[in-house]
């Protein structure tokens, strides 16, 4: 890891650009000129010398540098990035895009993290002007950081000030006051000045910086000294809420053990769980956590996997199953091969997926920073008049209407309104993460509470993905083995949970498998290979009569069968047909119960299926659904656009062949805990297999914003309040900063609520 030396000085361009994937700002980053006491960064046509900190990294320092130019970086114009944007992996890739994801660097994605300085993310406000989360104070206490610090000095400052005043002549104490203030007020001024320069006079600093200046200038110094003490403790607050659920997330981590028994040729040894590597083999006993992800070798056990996925139920797990790092073995020892590395196991991805998701902001949040915007120059505007009117029109007391419109400044700092939508979203990451519910980011929170209709895969979503063999119809003259063995060497390559069905009941009736030769997929119809040097096929009963001909008695049987829910598949060999071989799928056993709940949401349902007509109206019937079948892959991405013409669409598969359906989704949910590419692609994922938890999130997610709504509403009222009585002369300037404050806290504390709530319960 490249770790820039004190005494080093180190150069970076840093230009902002549109990022092709994902459409937001693309931080590009290079390093120059390494080896020299000061980081020299070229931000577009800004350039600035920063000085080195004692182990300071390259991130440190990039974003050391936005922080000083006050904003982020976009071309003029343009809307400023987020802070976060700037976070770049070490070692310094090419390109850096949103959510600190990293474009073409799959080393970088997994995320090396730095241990001495644990790459906590910043305050869920970060970026928003005034909440510059200093990188090197991450992970310590408030009273360590830097606006921690600052409480501490203005508060004794404060006390002092107070003490002189007692102690002294007023005169003196007033001067205690101003000194306090100035020491204060120092660091903010100086972000506001930088801000200024950087085009941006109306921020949160400035207007703190002219209200405290101005009440130091009419001789109100005791009050501008509160007024910058209760600012700074407004600033410490503001984190508090994205601290509290990152910590609960950062919690699950914290479950995984430390140190783990590796077995090595028949010793046994206890090593750092983190130091595990791919195949090595644990031995972990009853009654302990299991310290990596991997597949038991041996033994099998209740494993009770909430930790991990919100999963209460212990499930019986046995050799060949995969468990996951932080699940506990309830019963009896397991040897499990390691299938990951400590740093990529299911339980740190999700930790890091929460993470990211906090980075990726909600069209709420733009909303509001967008009103921020032209909403401060307003308050100063009034302000203005407040001050100038009454004294010029009608000869009213200048220092009382100067009084009035200072507080009005103070009433003008959207604090609360700022940090509203971030601590809610990251509340609601954090509770629904904590149940197995991972949402990736504030947009898709927004557009899963819109939900008008959801699509369900069929196949091990709504129901359980194990079709079980029920019934072997062989056609005249052909016995059961035969059609058997036939279809399981024509299966005997695929993946397909049919293929998993057939070749199942040939090894349990012990078959003798014939060898096969070429096996092809025909996508959504069958299979075709060569066996015993005749060409033969397993297909549905359909596509067997388009193709082949054949029709009459076979299909009819079919008909009967598909009636009663079961698939049914017809074996051919060199154009013979052998027969049918029925399969049942059991329905999840929620399933049910949560298209009851989705009824109650007010939200639509449809099965896509790409089973027959038939099949797919006898589940769906017993559901209780809309159901769509024969559908190819790609009809399922056409079925899905054409429903969001009524609203948004969430489409929910297993993530393991509808990838691209759940990607074209409005919002794609991969259920079924632990499928890699599904955790990654999707925009969110239910960890355990309930079908339950399709209203939940839905829930959770409307919930969330009704949360957002109630702080907005919040923020604003009180500022409401305190702008009429800001201007009536009945509250003073300690007061509109107390509001501030005081909205601040409330805002935290309602967005705090979540992390309490438990969707899963049908309201
Ligand atoms: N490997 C196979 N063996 C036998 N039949 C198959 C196979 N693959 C597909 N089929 C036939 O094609 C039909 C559609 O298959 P497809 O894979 O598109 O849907 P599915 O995954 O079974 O169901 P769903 O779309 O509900 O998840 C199946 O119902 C079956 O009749
Ligand atoms: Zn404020």
């Amino acid at each position: 890891m490249a770790m820039a030396q004190v005494g080093e000085r180190r150069e970076w361009t840093v230009t902002g650009m549109d990022c092709a994937a994902c459409s937001s700002k693309v931080v590009r980053a290079v390093e120059r000129m390494p080896g020299v006491s000061e980081v020299k960064v070229a931000l577009m046509s800004e350039r600035l010398t920063l000085n080195l900190a004692p182990g300071t990294t390259q991130t440190d320092a990039i974003e050391a540098a936005v922080r000083k130019l006050g904003y982020g970086i976009a071309p003029k114009g343009q809307e400023a990035p987020r802070k976060r944007a700037f976070v770049i992996p070490e070692p310094l890739p090419e390109e850096v895009c949103c959510a600190g994801r990293t474009k073409g660097s799959a080393d970088t994605a997994t995320g090396a993290h730095d241990h001495d300085h644990d790459h906590d993310h910043p305050s869920a406000g970060a970026g928003h002007g005034h909440m510059h989360d200093d990188p090197l104070d991450r992970g310590k206490p408030w009273y360590r950081t830097g606006k921690g610090r600052l409480v501490l000095l203005t508060g004794a400052l404060l006390v002092l000030a107070w003490a002189f005043e007692i102690a002294t002549t007023a005169r003196i104490g007033a001067w205690a006051f101003v000194i306090a203030c100035l020491i204060g007020l120092a660091p903010v001024a100086k972000r506001a000045f930088q801000a200024a320069r950087m085009g941006q006079p109306f921020t949160i600093e400035s207007l703190m910086t002219i209200a405290a200046v101005g009440a130091l200038f009419i001789g109100a110094a005791e009050e501008a000294a509160l007024v910058v003490f209760l600012f700074a403790v407004g600033e410490v607050l503001e984190g508090v809420a994205a601290n509290k659920a990152r910590n609960g997330i950062r919690a699950m981590a914290q479950l995984v053990p430390k140190t783990a028994i590796v077995e090595t040729g028949g010793q046994l040894r206890e090593v750092a769980a983190e130091s595990l590597q791919i195949g090595q083999t644990v031995l972990v006993r009853p009654g302990e956590r299991i310290p990596a992800d991997g597949e038991i070798v041996e033994g099998s056990s209740g494993i009770d996997e909430s930790p991990v996925t919100g999963e209460s139920v212990p499930r019986t797990k046995g050799p060949g199953e995969p468990v996951f790092a932080g699940s506990i073995n309830a019963e009896a020892a397991l040897r499990i091969r390691v299938s990951k590395e400590a740093s990529d196991n299911t339980i740190a991805r999700i930790v890091r997926l929460v993470e990211e998701a906090e980075e990726a902001r909600a069209p709420t949040e733009r909303f509001i920073d967008r009103f921020s915007r032209w909403y401060m120059p307003v308050v100063v505007g009034i302000a203005a008049l407040v001050v100038l009117v009454p004294p010029l029109a009608f000869g009213a007391d200048w220092d009382t209407w100067i009084y009035r419109g200072l507080a009005l400044l103070l009433i003008g700092c959207p604090c609360a309104l700022v940090i509203s939508v971030p601590a809610s979203i990251a509340s609601a990451l954090s509770s629904g993460a904590r149940r197995g519910l991972l949402l990736k980011g504030g947009a898709v929170i927004e557009a899963a509470a819109k939900v008008t209709r959801v699509a369900f895969d069929k196949t091990g979503t709504l129901t359980v993905g194990k079709p079980v063999v029920t019934d072997l119809i062989p056609a005249p003259g052909i016995d059961e083995a035969e059609l058997l063995s036939t279809a399981a060497a024509v299966e005997a390559g695929s993946s397909h949970p049919l293929a998993q069905a057939i070749l199942r009941r040939a090894a349990e009736a012990g078959v003798t498998i014939p060898a096969s030769q070429g096996a092809r997929a025909i996508v959504g119809k069958g299979v075709e290979a060569m066996v015993d040097g005749a060409p033969a096929w397993v297909s549905s009963p359909r596509h067997a009569a388009d193709s082949a001909g054949i029709e009459a008695e076979g299909t009819r049987h079919a008909a009967e069968l598909e009636a009663q829910g079961k698939t049914v598949v017809a074996v051919f060999r060199d154009r013979r047909p052998l027969g049918l071989v029925a399969m049942r799928d059991e329905p999840r056993a929620d399933a049910a119960e949560a298209m009851r709940q989705l009824k109650a949401l007010d939200v639509g349902a449809t099965m896509l299926t790409g089973d027959n007509p038939r099949t797919a109206a006898a589940i769906s019937g017993h559901l209780g659904l809309e159901f769509r079948a024969e559908m190819m892959p790609e009809d399922k991405l056409t079925a899905i656009r054409d429903m969001g013409g009524q609203g948004s669409v969430m489409m929910i598969g297993d993530g393991i062949n509808d990838a691209p359906a759940l990607k074209q989704a409005g919002i794609g949910v991969a259920m079924g805990s632990g499928t890699d590419v599904a955790l990654e692609t999707a925009d969110a994922a239910i960890l355990r297999d309930r079908v339950t938890d399709v209203p939940a999130l839905i829930r959770l997610s409307r919930r969330t914003m009704g949360n957002i709504r109630q702080n907005v509403a919040l923020a604003l009222g009180l500022k409401a309040v305190f702008l009429v009585t800001s201007i009536l002369g009945i509250t003073g300037l300690w007061i509109a900063i107390m509001a501030d404050t005081g909205a601040t806290v409330l805002v935290t504390l309602n967005a705090l609520r979540l992390l309490g709530y438990d969707p899963a319960k049908a309201d």
